[in-house]
This record gives C-alpha cells, sequence and structure tokens, in this order.
C-alpha cells in the first residue's frame, strides 16, 4: 500500500465558527493505480490533496505514505517527504523565469538528490519539449509550460504524483493530450496518480474514481 488514508478530518475557521470540510476521509492507493478525485466546487479536493502532500496539517486521522505516517512527522520530515516522494503538480506551473527550460525541469531532481541528465532528456522527449530546452518559461504556451512542469515533478523519480486540475488552463485537445503522456509516464515509472478534476471524460481514463460528497469519498 503506497497511500493509506484514515478517518482524515479537517475545518476551516468560519464567520459563524468552524467549517468542516473533511469529515472522516478513508482512502487507500496502492503503486500504480491512476485515481480521479472528483466533487462540486468547495467540497474539499484540493484541501485533501494538500494534507496528502504535507502542505498542510490534518485536525484528526492519519495519512501514512510509504509506511510512513506523516501525520506524526514534524515540518522538516515533513519537507523531506515532499521533495524525495511526493510530486505535485498544480493549475499554476509555478515556473522559475529567469531559469532556461532544461534547469526548470532539473531544479526538484536536484533538491531530491537524483538528477540524471538522461533521463530529463528523456522525459524532455516524451513530452515533445526536445525542443525548448534552452528557452525560457515565458517564450512557451501555456500547454509546453505545463509539460514542463509535469516533467520537473517526474524528473525528481515521485512514488506519489498529486494534481491539481493540471490540464485546467489547456484547451480540451492539448489537455488529453497532456494527460496522456502523464498518465504513460506515470505507468511506466509505476508510480501511483491522484489527480482533481472537474472533467468526466479525464476522469474516465484513469484506474479507479472517487467523489467527495459531505466531507467524505465515495
Ligand atoms: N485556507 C482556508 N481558510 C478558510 N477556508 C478555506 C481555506 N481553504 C479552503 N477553504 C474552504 O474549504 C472548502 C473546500 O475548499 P477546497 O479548495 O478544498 O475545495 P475544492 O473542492 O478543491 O474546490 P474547487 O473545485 O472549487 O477548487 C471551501 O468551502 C473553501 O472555501
Amino acid at each position: 500500500m503506497l497511500l493509506r488514508v484514515e478517518d482524515l478530518t479537517k475545518s476551516y475557521p468560519g464567520a459563524e465558527g468552524p467549517v468542516e470540510v473533511l469529515r472522516g476521509v478513508d482512502l487507500q492507493l496502492d503503486a500504480g493505480e491512476t485515481l480521479a478525485l472528483t466533487g462540486e466546487s468547495g467540497s474539499g479536493k484540493s484541501t485533501l490533496l494538500h494534507l496528502v502532500g504535507g502542505l498542510d496539517v490534518a485536525d484528526g486521522g492519519r495519512i501514512e505514505i510509504a509506511g510512513r505516517d506523516v501525520t506524526a512527522m514534524g515540518d522538516t520530515a515533513r519537507a523531506a517527504l515532499r521533495r524525495e516522494t511526493v510530486g505535485v503538480i498544480f493549475q499554476q506551473f509555478n515556473l522559475i523565469p529567469s531559469l532556461p527550460v532544461s534547469a526548470n525541469i532539473s531544479f526538484q531532481a536536484r533538491l531530491a538528490g537524483r538528477a540524471d541528465d538522461a533521463h530529463i532528456a528523456q522525459l524532455a522527449q516524451a513530452l515533445g519539449l526536445g525542443a525548448q530546452l534552452d528557452k525560457y518559461p515565458e517564450q512557451l504556451s501555456g500547454g509546453q509550460q505545463q509539460r514542463v512542469a509535469i516533467a520537473r515533478t517526474l524528473a525528481a523519480r515521485p512514488q506519489l504524483v498529486l494534481a491539481d486540475e493540471p490540464t485546467g488552463n489547456l484547451d480540451e485537445a492539448t489537455a488529453t493530450d497532456v494527460l496522456d503522456q502523464l498518465l504513460r509516464l506515470v505507468t511506466d515509472t509505476g508510480a501511483a496518480l491522484m489527480m482533481v478534476t472537474h472533467s468526466p471524460t479525464l476522469a474516465a481514463r484513469m484506474s479507479r474514481r472517487l467523489h467527495l460528497k459531505q466531507g467524505r469519498l465515495a
């Protein structure tokens, strides 16, 4: 079991007291699985992804990644887990404007101590970025920038990839194409993917689908 989530709860402060967003979420994900996480706007999908990715802390429950209890970790251990085991792809690409595409791609792999030029060249090729490596992010289209963000995440060889609407800014044809490549690369590396999406078409491409409603998954 790569990811085990048990009875996870999270509230945010609201004008009339705490708002319970997650009310006991249970989830298990094996290596090699791809999971679509759907749910209405505001149902807590991003919140769940942030908790699993160690970007925020739950109120209760337990998250275990690769056998390690994330909920019991301090900030330093959680940061190390984020760097070495978990890869996150957001809708905002967050590329570094002053670095060329090649350095943007290798950045996280270096932090994880896994920079491998041959692997990075292979990823860039697979994502159709072979001719863009010396360019700067501002010289790329939105779809190309999204591919760089995906290459950057996968270059660090994460076991668990968390993606929040990773193709949300792209037109439908480009979104399908980028998802094809993401799924293929994730499958090739034996990682697991948990992806938030509003698109039933994209959700249908994943091996499993779960829906978040009233703070629980079904
Ligand atoms: N930092 C925060 N402080 C207070 N409330 C928050 C915070 N983050 C999220 N919320 C609230 O928690 C609920 C869930 O938000 P979340 O972003 O997880 O939903 P979502 O399902 O990802 O929505 P969307 O599909 O619109 O992105 C929303 O009602 C939101 O307003």
